[in-house]
C-alpha cells in the first residue's frame, strides 16, 4: 500500500516544479539571490468594467504560518529524490519575504500587478502556485458577485451556492468573496460562523414533499419558527402554494413574522406579479418574494424589466461557479533579478503573442484621479518603483498599445495600489474586518465613472505605462531578440 501523510501543513500546496527549481537554485548557490516577481492577470473577468481584489486574507494566514511541517519532511524525504541537506536546509527555512498587494475590496484590472513577491528567490518560487491558487479564484467569485449586486441594486442578493460548489474550499472563500463582492447574506453557516456573514435561510422542497401538502408543511415550520419564509412552488404555487402560505400567516399572526415566500422555478415574471397581488389582496403588502432557480446578472436584468415583482435574490450556481468564466488567468512572472555582481537586473518573458509579453521591472500601480473631475479615476498608471507621479505637476498617460491615445492631466492624485503586507517576513499590515473591506468597495466603486461599471461592453478603464517603463520594455524586447539571433548564429561575428 502507498504511504499517505498527515494533511497538516499547506507547504506543498505548490506545484512540484517550484520545489526541482529550488533544489537547483540551492545547488547552484543562487537560492538567496534577491528576486522580485508579480501577479497580473491579462483580462478583466466576463468581460466586466474593472476587476475586485480578493484573497489577501488567506494568503496572509498561510503566509504566518511558513514552515515546512515534519509530515512535509518526512513526505520529501522518503518519497523523493531531494538531498537530506536540502531537506534539512528546508526544515530551517523562514519567511523571509516582502509582499506588496492590492487590498481586498480594491478595483484592480488587466495587466497591472495585483501583487508582488520580493525576497529570496526561492522563497519567491514556492510561494507562486498558492497565491495564484488564491487569487485566481476569489478575484472571479468577487467580481462576478460585483455584477450580480449592480443590477439587483438595493435588493437583497443572498449567496445559496455552497451544494453546487467544486468543493469545501470554494463555497467556503467563494462565500466570503462574494460578500466582499457585494452579496448581503449567505446560506452557508460555517461562512457565516466563521467570517461573520450574516446567515440567511428558508426552507427546501423536501419539507413540503415529506408531508406531501403546502399548508400541513408550512404549518409546522410557523410551529417551530418565528421568521418564515415559505417556499411555494412545490406543487402549484399560485393555486396552492401561496393561498397555503397566506392560510399559515393568518393562523399564526402575531405569533410568527411571517417574511415572505419563495419561488423557485417557472416564469418569475409572471409568476411574482400574481403572487404579490395575492399577498397585497390577503392583506400581506410587506411580506416579500424571494427568488431562486439558476440567476445571474443577466436573469435578474431581465426579470426586473418584466417587471417582476422580485424583493429579495437567492444565487448559487452561477457566482459560486462563476459559471461564464471559471478561469482568470493569473499568472505570476518573474520580473528582476539579483545578478552574481550584486545589481538587480531586469527580465522580460517574450511571446509571439504580443499581449503575452511580461513587463519587466519592479513596479507601483498609481491609481491616477483628477482633483477637477470629482476625484473619480483617470486610470492606473504602472511606473518603475523609482519614479514618483506625485513629485510632478503634469502626468502624461498614453495608451501602451494606441500611443495616439494620450491625455496629459495637471491636477491629479497618485495613490498606490501596492501596500506592504510583510516586509521581510514581518506582517505589517492590519487585516481589516470584512465588512470595512465590503464598505471600501463600496467607495471604490463610488470613484469609478459609470462607463467602467455598465455590464454590457464597458469602456476600457486605462492602465497605461509610464514613458520610462515603455522604454525600459521597449529596450528589453530589442536586448533579448538580439540574444535570440545571437544563439541561433553562433558562429556570427
Ligand atoms: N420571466 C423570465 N424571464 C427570463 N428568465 C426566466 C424567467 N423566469 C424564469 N427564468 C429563468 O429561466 C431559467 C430556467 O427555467 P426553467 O423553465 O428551465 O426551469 P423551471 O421552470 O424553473 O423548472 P425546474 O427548475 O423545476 O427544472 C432559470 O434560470 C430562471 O431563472
Ligand atoms: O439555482 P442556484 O442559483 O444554484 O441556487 C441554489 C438552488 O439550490 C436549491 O435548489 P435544489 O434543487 O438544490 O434544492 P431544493 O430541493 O430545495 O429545490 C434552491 O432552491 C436553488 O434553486
Ligand atoms: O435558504 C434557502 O432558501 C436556500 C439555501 C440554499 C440553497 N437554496 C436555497
Amino acid at each position: 500500500m502507498k504511504k499517505v501523510y498527515s494533511d497538516d501543513s499547506l507547504m506543498l500546496h505548490t506545484d512540484f516544479y517550484e520545489i526541482n527549481m529550488m533544489y537547483t537554485y540551492w545547488q547552484k548557490g543562487i537560492n538567496k539571490r534577491h528576486a522580485v516577481f508579480e501577479a497580473y492577470f491579462r483580462k478583466i473577468p466576463f468581460e466586466n468594467g474593472y476587476a475586485i481584489f480578493a484573497g489577501l486574507e488567506r494568503i496572509v494566514k498561510f503566509l504566518q504560518d511558513f514552515h515546512f511541517s515534519e509530515s512535509d519532511l518526512a513526505y520529501l524525504q522518503e518519497q523523493t529524490d531531494f538531498s537530506q541537506d536540502f531537506i534539512d536546509y528546508l526544515a530551517q527555512m523562514k519567511f523571509e519575504c516582502t509582499i506588496r498587494s492590492a487590498q481586498e475590496g480594491d478595483l484592480v484590472f488587466n495587466e497591472e500587478p495585483v501583487i508582488q513577491v520580493e525576497g529570496p528567490l526561492d522563497q519567491c518560487q514556492l510561494v507562486e502556485t498558492i497565491i495564484l491558487n488564491i487569487i485566481n479564484y476569489q478575484i472571479l467569485v468577487a467580481t462576478k458577485a460585483a455584477r450580480i449586486k449592480s443590477v439587483a441594486g438595493n435588493s437583497p442578493v443572498l449567496e445559496f451556492g455552497s451544494r453546487r460548489a467544486q468543493e469545501l474550499d470554494a463555497a467556503l472563500w467563494g462565500t466570503r468573496a462574494a460578500y466582499i463582492g457585494g452579496f448581503d447574506a449567505t446560506s452557508n453557516v460555517r461562512a457565516a460562523k466563521v467570517f461573520g456573514i450574516p446567515a440567511s435561510g428558508t426552507h427546501a422542497h423536501s419539507l413540503v414533499q415529506f408531508y406531501q401538502n403546502d399548508y400541513q408543511a408550512f404549518k409546522a415550520y410557523a410551529g417551530t419558527h418565528h421568521d418564515c419564509v415559505f417556499l411555494v412552488d412545490t406543487y402549484d404555487t399560485l393555486r396552492s402554494g401561496v393561498p397555503s402560505a397566506i392560510r399559515v400567516a393568518k393562523e399564526f399572526g402575531d405569533q410568527i413574522n411571517f417574511q415572505g415566500v419563495r419561488i423557485d422555478s417557472g416564469d418569475m415574471a409572471y409568476i411574482s406579479k400574481r403572487v404579490r397581488q395575492q399577498l397585497d389582496d390577503a392583506g400581506f403588502p410587506n411580506a416579500k418574494i424571494y427568488a431562486s432557480n439558476d440567476l445571474d446578472e443577466k436573469t435578474i436584468q431581465n426579470l426586473k424589466m418584466q417587471g417582476a415583482k422580485i424583493d429579495i435574490w437567492g444565487v448559487g450556481t452561477k457566482v459560486i461557479t462563476a459559471f461564464d468564466q471559471p478561469a482568470l488567468g493569473a499568472v505570476y512572472k518573474l520580473v528582476s533579478i539579483e545578478d552574481s555582481q550584486g545589481q538587480m537586473v531586469d527580465t522580460i518573458k517574450l511571446s509571439s503573442n504580443a499581449e503575452k509579453v511580461s513587463t519587466p521591472g519592479k513596479k507601483q500601480v498609481w491609481r491616477i484621479t483628477n482633483r477637477q473631475k470629482n476625484n473619480k479615476s483617470e486610470g492606473d498608471y504602472i511606473a518603475l518603483w523609482d519614479e514618483n507621479p506625485l513629485e510632478r505637476d503634469e502626468l502624461f498617460m498614453f495608451h501602451p498599445k494606441y500611443n495616439y491615445i494620450n491625455k496629459t492631466i495637471h491636477d491629479f492624485d497618485a495613490v498606490p495600489i501596492l501596500k506592504d503586507i510583510f516586509v521581510e517576513g514581518q506582517l505589517v499590515y492590519q487585516l481589516p474586518e470584512l465588512d470595512e473591506i465590503k464598505a471600501y468597495r463600496a467607495k471604490n466603486l463610488d470613484s469609478l465613472w459609470d462607463e467602467y461599471k455598465r455590464d454590457l461592453n464597458p469602456q476600457e478603464y486605462p492602465v497605461d505605462l509610464s514613458q520610462k517603463l515603455y522604454d525600459h520594455k521597449l529596450s528589453h524586447i530589442a536586448k533579448m531578440r538580439q540574444m535570440v539571433e545571437n544563439l541561433s548564429h553562433p558562429n556570427k561575428s
